[in-house]
């Protein structure tokens, strides 16, 4: 147990898939799982375990931001061996051509974020995901007839902007923005261990469509199914 994870060790399976809403993790649980058991509500935080054809899975909330992933992360890596965590979150297209539900797959995140510096020194701002992990998420999309663009994401500590769009982020080529995906890959890396992250377009910073907060939570069924079939193949 942690400060911020109830859960024994035992409780949590070696794949886990993490939105940042709670409630997204609740309702894909209890939709798509089997056998579900929820091992975590310490601050709300919601996590369950259960089985996705017959193998053991688990999700759990992030919370919002670096430092928030940060935290729970590191505990599912260090604490409770976990091996892989597939980030499932909501993004902002930065680009005409991504719409409202598609779903992007990060192959690297770009951010101004202090998190790796002052974590272990490391002052990369560009960091990677499993490309094992990203292989099989294509994989289960291609299975499913289901798109998934691979594109640079930039993660980012702010929501709101005074100024609109992060200049560097489109210097960077970056596609969408989030907000948890550079601090994720940065802990796989210095424990050794393997993560993704997979968001679907919640709204664009182009046309300044967006979706509810309610279809944030229940309706981003396409990224759910990718995920979970991707981790057939983790
Ligand atoms: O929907 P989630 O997974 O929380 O992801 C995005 O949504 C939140 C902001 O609304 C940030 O956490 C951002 O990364
Ligand atoms: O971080 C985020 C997530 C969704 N949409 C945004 O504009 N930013």
């Amino acid at each position: 147990m942690t400060p911020h994870n109830q859960a024994k060790k035992d409780e949590i399976a070696n794949t886990v898939l993490m939105p940042g809403d709670p409630l997204r993790a609740k309702y894909i649980a209890t939709h798509y799982l089997t056998d579900i058991h929820c091992f975590n509500h310490v601050r709300n935080m919601l996590g369950y375990t259960g089985l996705y054809q017959g193998r053991p899975i688990s999700i759990m909330g992030s919370g919002m931001g670096m430092p928030s992933i940060g935290i729970y992360s590191y505990e599912l890596y260090t604490q409770y061996d976990v091996d892989t965590i597939i980030r499932i979150g909501s993004c902002g297209a930065l680009i005409p051509s991504l719409d409202l539900f598609d779903v992007v797959l990060a192959d690297s995140a770009w951010s101004r974020s202090t998190y790796a510096q002052e974590q272990s020194h490391d002052m990369d701002t560009i960091q990677y995901p499993s490309s094992a992990i990203n292989q099989a998420l294509q994989r289960a999309a291609k299975e499913q007839n289901q798109m998934l663009h691979p594109c640079r994401f930039h993660s980012s500590d702010i929501f709101y902007y005074e100024d609109g769009i992060d200049s560097g982020a489109i210097e960077n080529q970056c596609a969408v923005v989030e907000m948890e995906s550079f601090a994720l890959f940065h802990n796989a890396k210095v424990t050794g261990k393997k993560a993704a992250c997979i968001c679907t377009v919640s709204d664009s910073l182009v046309t300044q469509q967006e979706t509810t907060a309610q279809q944030r939570e229940t309706a981003f069924d396409t990224m759910a199914q990718i995920a979970l079939g991707g981790s057939l193949y983790v």
